[in-house]
């Protein structure tokens, strides 16, 4: 276990390891443009590279295990780590990996348990599902699955907003200590729900009837990681995390010929 110096001065620490969406909207490029606006340091380690744009995903290559492994410990044993993020993770060795390199840092681990793109199109390979739910989830501080990644993991289906404490429990047995179920796919309202098992919050925000929602999953885990960063507790980088999105995605721009990004910008063109 590596411990570092704080440097005085310097702005949090936040380390995304996920992987790279050549449109920008999602993955790497979503998490950095995101951990600015929270005005963290954002790191990255590359886990896969994907040819993707706003109609699916073209092509996944994933990195060689040194070079994830070799990028991970050049962040963490010199320049140190306030959080950690995880989002697309693609194989169930990657997986295994990287759960191993968390073990070095003791900041909190926020978990995107990335499964398929908003296309369909397959970011983790089926065997890896199992690695996820026995050595990723019991270290994550927060878990942040959207409701197919519920299914994929605990068996459970959420039809409304009713099913999200049964489906936040299931995920809870599996070890994280906080589970955010993102309701973002329900009809009506999008309800997310935040619980460690004894406290439970809802984060209601009203349904935006948009098109271009490329990337929101992986901008709520950023935002949220980023103020864990900051040393807000769970609830308050949750909220935080929600109205980001929320605005992001009310200020989601056409690019490409199908869905395009949300505007990790937005604050700075309204
Ligand atoms: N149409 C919408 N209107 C308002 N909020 C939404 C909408 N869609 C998603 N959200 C919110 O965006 C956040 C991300 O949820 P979502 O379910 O879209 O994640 P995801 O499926 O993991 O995203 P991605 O496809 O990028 O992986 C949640 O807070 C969710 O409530
Ligand atoms: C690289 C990458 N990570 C995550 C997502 C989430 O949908 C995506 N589309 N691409």
């Amino acid at each position: 276990m590596m411990t570092c110096h704080e440097p005085a001065g310097a702005p949090p620490r936040a380390l995304t390891i996920a992987g790279s969406d050549s449109g920008g909207g999602a993955g790497i490029q979503a998490d950095l443009k995101t951990m600015l606006e929270f005005g963290v340091h954002g790191m990255s380690a590359i886990v896969a590279v994907t040819a993707q744009n706003s109609v699916g995903v073209h092509g996944v290559w994933d990195l060689p295990a040194e070079a994830v492994r070799g990028q991970i410990r050049a962040v963490v044993d010199d320049i140190g780590v306030d959080v950690v993020k995880t989002g697309m993770l693609s194989s169930a060795a990657l997986v295994a990996l990287v759960a191993g390199e968390l073990d070095r840092t003791r900041a909190p681990v926020v978990v995107d348990p990335v499964g398929v793109s908003k296309h369909g199109d397959p970011l983790l390979a089926p065997d890896a599902v199992d690695v996820v739910r026995r050595e990723l989830l019991p270290r994550a501080t927060v878990v942040t699955p959207n409701l197919d990644e519920v299914r994929l993991l605990t068996g459970v289906e959420v039809h409304d907003a009713a099913d999200l404490p049964r489906a936040a429990e299931a995920l809870l047995a599996l070890g994280p200590a906080w589970v955010l179920v993102k309701g973002g796919h329900l009809r009506g309202d999008a309800v997310d729900l935040l619980t460690d098992g004894t406290s439970r919050f809802l984060l209601r925000g009203p349904r935006l009837d948009r098109r271009h929602t490329h990337g929101t999953g992986c901008t709520l885990a950023s935002a949220l990681a980023s103020r864990l960063a900051w040393g807000d507790t769970p609830e308050q980088a949750a909220k935080a995390a929600k109205d980001y999105v929320s605005g992001a995605l009310a200020a989601g721009f056409p690019l490409g010929a199908g869905i395009g990004p949300v505007d990790h910008g937005y604050r700075h063109r309204r």
